[in-house]
């Protein structure tokens, strides 16, 4: 028997990667009875409607959120305040407003602003996602087994933070509910400061010309080819994500170059024992991801594990 639907009316703003993932997750767990997606770029809907993510399409913002009981901005971070201007006036009385923003400070202090008192504002952040954008790159079990945090404001009306767990946990996610700095802190280390690092990595290789255009791409080791990956995902996403919690990856920009200047000199005045226990203490921590079930893709890890004089242990 197929269970009840948790909301009646879904509106999407946004058919971006993740509004297309919430639109075909929503839809399989029969979460929602109707979705509405809307995008400000027609190209987008239109590749949108092809897929059949939705029941209905329109560039218009406004009319997509008439009788949605939830509104989800799936729009990058610096566009939340814009989007929500435009379709505020229009909400139901009673909805939830929701996004699923990288970063919920920024969005938390943009939009608490503009919401009316009839409107409960639960901004959240279902952290999983790949580098690619767009209604096509959407994945119906992206959610499955992957953490969804909420970031409800201080006297936010429980029972609609209780609904739109039940949503998420409904596609397929764990839910968390945090404060919204510790969010943007825990999340400037996981997932803020490893872009910017392959940003960099890829930048810095790049610049070297005249090896990129032929020994870079040829001979990419599985190392940077990891780094290019995640250094492919999109721009304008990125870039709001580091103008809007500048204060936390600056933070943990300071303290990842200091370590990697400790490093440095651990190269240069061969202190091996050192380079040593840093690198067996974050395979270790490899380890604890795999083991909590964080990467299913590396479910093997560990086959190869090998000591210092590189012989294979148990
Ligand atoms: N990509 C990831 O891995 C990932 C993971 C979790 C959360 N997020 C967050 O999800 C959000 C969307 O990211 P995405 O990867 O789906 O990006 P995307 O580029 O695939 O989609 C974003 C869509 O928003 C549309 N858009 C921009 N401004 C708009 C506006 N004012 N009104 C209507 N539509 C507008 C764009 O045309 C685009 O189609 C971002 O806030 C991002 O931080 C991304
Ligand atoms: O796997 C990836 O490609 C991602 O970058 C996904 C990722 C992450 O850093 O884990 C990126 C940004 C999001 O806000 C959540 C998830």
């Amino acid at each position: 028997m197929s269970e009840t639907a948790i909301f009646e009316k879904l509106a999407i703003i946004g058919a971006g990667m993740i509004g297309s993932s919430v639109a075909q997750a929503a839809r399989l767990t029969g979460a929602v009875n109707r979705i509405v997606m809307t995008d400000r770029c027609d190209s987008v809907l239109r590749e949108a409607n092809a897929l059949s993510l939705a029941d209905d399409y329109t560039q218009d913002a406004a009319e997509a959120v008439v009788g949605a009981d939830l509104v989800m901005l799936a729009v990058p971070v610096g566009a939340m305040g814009v989007a929500a201007e435009t379709i505020l006036p229009f909400m139901r009385s009673g909805a939830i407003l929701s996004d699923v923003g990288s970063v919920k400070g920024d969005v938390l202090s943009t939009l608490d602003p503009l919401v009316p008192g009839d409107i409960h504002l639960i901004p959240g952040h279902p952290v999983a996602g790949t580098e690619k954008s767009g209604p096509s790159a959407g994945i119906q079990d992206l959610f499955d087994g992957r953490w969804c945090i909420l970031t409800p404001p201080p006297g936010a009306d429980q029972s609609a933070v209780e609904k739109l767990s039940a949503f998420w946990e409904r596609l397929g996610s764990k839910v968390e509910t945090m404060d919204a700095a510790h969010h943007d802190r825990v999340l400037a280390i996981t997932s803020h400061l490893p872009h910017l690092i392959a940003y960099n990595i890829v930048g810095t290789a790049s610049d070297l010309e005249e090896v990129t255009r032929s020994e870079v791409i040829k001979y990419s080791a599985g190392g940077f080819r990891d780094f290019t990956r995640i250094a492919a995902s999109d721009p304008v996403m990125w870039r709001d994500v580091f103008l809007t919690n500048k204060e936390a990856v600056l933070e943990m920009l300071g303290r990842f170059t200091e370590d990697l200047t400790a490093l440095q000199r651990a190269i240069r005045w061969g202190e091996g024992e050192s380079l040593e226990k840093l690198f067996s203490r974050t395979r270790d921590i490899r380890t604890r991801i795999i083991d909590a079930g964080q990467d299913e893709d590396v479910v093997d890890f560990g086959r190869h594990h090998t000591d210092s004089e590189g012989k294979e242990i148990e």
